[in-house]
């Protein structure tokens, strides 16, 4: 059943559908239905935040959903402790995103104790990471899958313009039999399909989908002088 769902997000694209705190759609039923109108298009899974979130979206979509819990902004703040881990899966997440940086947890415990806890429960394991250390970490750790969600964002690489293609590609060689997933910053259908052509097992593509105010400020900025 586990090795299903990760089998079928193979060569596919992952929609993640989040609002952040304060905007307008921020609302799990939004949500939902922003989901549901992206797998419709074509979704083979749904990323998404919070409980309630995971949870509607989990009633409203057939595809796996990636569910991670953020909280705080500085430092740790994707699923950043065991607790938030477990509640993700108990809201039905049917694989958990977290933070795989080596920064110290809220909980004192290692990314490497929390995932041998979860992995003992029977949960799918996202690795966000920001470097290829990381990664190194992640995949000793055992994660079932190892991702880029959080280069540029860490302190370790710089914030690429688009996706970061070298922390990928190192992935990549390094690891040939894990999943790595490139997420953050695939703006373009054509940059989707480099990151799969650079040997991602799928790709993540978040704000060029579901966030319509990045959406619309780029257009603005373009017609704007
Ligand atoms: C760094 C961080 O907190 N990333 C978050 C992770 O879940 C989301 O805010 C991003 O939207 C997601 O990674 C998809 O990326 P993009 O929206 O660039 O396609």
């Amino acid at each position: 059943m586990s090795n299903d769902v990760i089998e079928s997000l193979r060569g596919k694209l992952i929609v993640s559908v989040q609002a952040y705190p304060g905007e307008p759609m921020r609302h799990p039923e939004t949500m939902a239905q922003v989901a549901l109108a992206a797998e419709r298009g074509g979704a083979a899974a749904i990323r998404c935040q919070g409980l309630a979130d995971i949870s509607a979206i989990k009633g409203q979509v057939d595809v796996p959903v990636i569910g991670l819990w953020k909280e705080g902004h500085d430092g740790v703040y994707i699923t950043p402790t065991l607790r938030h881990a477990r509640a993700c899966i108990m809201a039905g997440a049917d694989i958990v995103a977290i933070d795989a940086t080596r920064r110290p947890r809220p909980d004192g415990l290692t990314y490497t104790q929390t995932v041998a806890a979860l992995k003992d429960e029977g949960a799918l394991i996202m690795a966000d990471c920001g470097s290829i250390d990381d990664a190194r970490m992640a995949a000793e750790a055992g994660s079932h899958i190892i991702s880029t969600t959080l280069a540029g964002y860490s302190g370790e690489r710089e914030k690429t313009d688009g996706p970061d293609f070298e922390l990928l590609e190192q992935m990549v060689a390094e690891f040939p039999d894990l999943p790595v997933i490139c997420e953050g910053r695939v703006h373009s259908p054509q940059q989707a399909r480099q990151v799969m052509d650079a040997g991602a097992y799928a790709v993540v593509v978040g704000t060029a989908i579901t966030h319509p105010t990045s959406i619309t400020s780029w257009f603005v900025n373009a017609v704007n002088k």
